[in-house]
């Protein structure tokens, strides 16, 4: 008889996911590849920045005090006794009504506490000594860069978990990270099912469709920061599934398949599940589409069943495996990030499950906007092209209008959100 599947929550669905997550580690990479990466510790200040006070300017460093009397109607002189590049330091004493020629990022002689840009100095040189001649005062710490200004030995400046992007690098190589500790990529197996699938390359047939999901899946793995491997497409037989997928599992930390979760004849997932001795989380949750999404565990692993319908296995994808990932990667917000915003276009379709609808963001006027980005079927592919969020519209609703306020998952977000949602 044919097996009554009870459906539940989706926030039930993702806690039970939750509960099996899998510790990340952590590797080091060399800094020209940590790209994209996530960092596996927080990031602390070994030392100021700068370590030495410099000036910002090309100009000459002098004495403030020294410059209290000069005004328009009293230029003063001051005679230049060395000149510094950056990456030189200072090598004579600087005494009162002297000055240096510095140049923008040089470090300051230790006598100095200002310094005067050129363009407000004329130069003159008498008997082979050089001067200059300006007509204002400057104040202590007059066009100083500081010792620690831009950062103070031993502050937190990057948490452990976030993205490395090109500002965090330039941090990481301030403080000599030649090697960057990074969460190591969690590994993804990924299996299409299906005997109606034919390969990218092969002309169309009778019956068949080109494998889509596979692409579409490990393309969503990259997105979320982990590794696949792609280990084919399985035709609905079930010894020679069940021994593919059992293999592939050895060495993989968790697995995909596209297709066979539901109840058809040719729907071999569960049957897979129940030979390995995997638990079954849940095979149905309250949500459209990826209804028939089934998670379940083994030895440590988790196998994500994702329905083979195409926008159903995307979404399935982002709310259940990717927080997974994100976990692995240390990643403290590891959820989709969830934001409010207005639906411009009404959705009429009434719905006893929540629906994820694949939707493009705008703004007007300040105001986060979304509009659907297609036909909003779970067989569909075509949408899932131009969607780059997802608008939540909760079940037992007899549509929505535009104008409505909704929630918002944003999917090329890299912030993300705590859960509860
Ligand atoms: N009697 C019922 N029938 C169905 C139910 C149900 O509750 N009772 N649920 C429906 C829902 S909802 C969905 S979603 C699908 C899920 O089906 P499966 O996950 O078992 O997937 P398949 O049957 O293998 O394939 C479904 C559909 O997707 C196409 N497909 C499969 N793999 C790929 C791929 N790699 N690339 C592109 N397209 C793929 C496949 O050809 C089918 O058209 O079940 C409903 N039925
Ligand atoms: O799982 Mo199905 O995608 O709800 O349409
Ligand atoms: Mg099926």
């Amino acid at each position: 008889m044919l097996e009554r599947r009870k459906p539940i929550s989706i926030s039930d669905a993702v806690e039970k996911v939750m509960k099996k997550k899998l510790p990340g580690e952590s590797e080091f990479v060399s800094i020209d590849d940590c790209d994209n990466r996530y960092l596996a510790e927080d990031l602390t200040a070994t030392h100021d920045v700068p370590h030495f006070n410099r000036s910002p300017y090309d100009g000459f460093a002098l004495r403030s005090e020294d410059t209290k009397d000069a005004s328009i109607a009293n230029p003063l002189t001051f005679e230049v006794i060395e000149e510094l590049g950056a990456g030189m330091v200072p090598g004579q004493q600087v005494k009162p009504f002297q000055a240096v020629r510095i140049m923008t990022g040089t470090q300051m002689p230790e006598e100095c506490d200002a310094v005067i840009m050129l363009e407000l100095t004329t130069e003159s040189e008498v008997d082979g000594k050089k001067y200059i001649t300006f007509k204002r005062a400057l104040h202590k710490g007059e066009n100083v860069s500081f010792k620690g200004e831009d950062a103070r030995e031993g502050d937190i400046l990057v948490t452990k978990g976030t993205l490395i992007n090109p500002g965090v690098k330039a941090v990481l190589a301030t403080f000599g990270y030649n090697l960057v500790p990074v969460a190591k990529k969690p590994v993804i197996g990924v299996f299409a099912t299906g005997s109606e699938l034919l390969e990218v390359n092969e002309p169309l047939q009778p019956g068949k469709i080109r494998n889509s999901n596979s692409y579409m899946i490990s393309s969503q793995i990259i997105r979320s920061g982990a590794d696949f491997i792609y280990y084919g497409k399985l035709k609905d037989e079930f010894e020679a599934s069940f021994s593919a997928i059992q293999k592939a599992l050895e060495n993989v930390d968790l697995l995909i398949t596209t297709g066979g979760v539901s109840v058809g004849d040719y729907d071999l997932m569960p049957d897979i599940y129940a030979k390995l001795g995997a638990e079954v989380l849940f095979n149905k949750v309250g949500m459209r589409p990826g209804s028939v999404t089934t998670v379940a565990a083994l030895n440590g692993k988790l196998l994500f069943g994702l329905s083979g319908n195409p926008s159903a296995c995307y979404v399935g994808f982002e709310l259940f495996v990717r927080p997974i990932v994100r976990t692995m990667l240390f990643c403290k917000n590891a959820h989709l990030r969830k934001e409010t915003g207005i639906l411009k276009a009404d959705f009429p379709k009434a719905n006893p499950f929540t629906r994820f609808v694949r939707t493009r963001l705008s703004f007007d006027d300040g105001r986060l906007c979304v509009i659907p980005s297609g036909v909003d079927k779970s067989n569909i592919v075509m949408s899932l092209a131009g969607s780059n969020s997802l608008a939540v519209l909760p079940g037992g609703t007899r549509g929505f209008k535009e104008g409505d306020t909704v929630e918002i998952l944003l999917l090329d977000d890299q912030d993300g959100s705590e859960w509860p949602w």
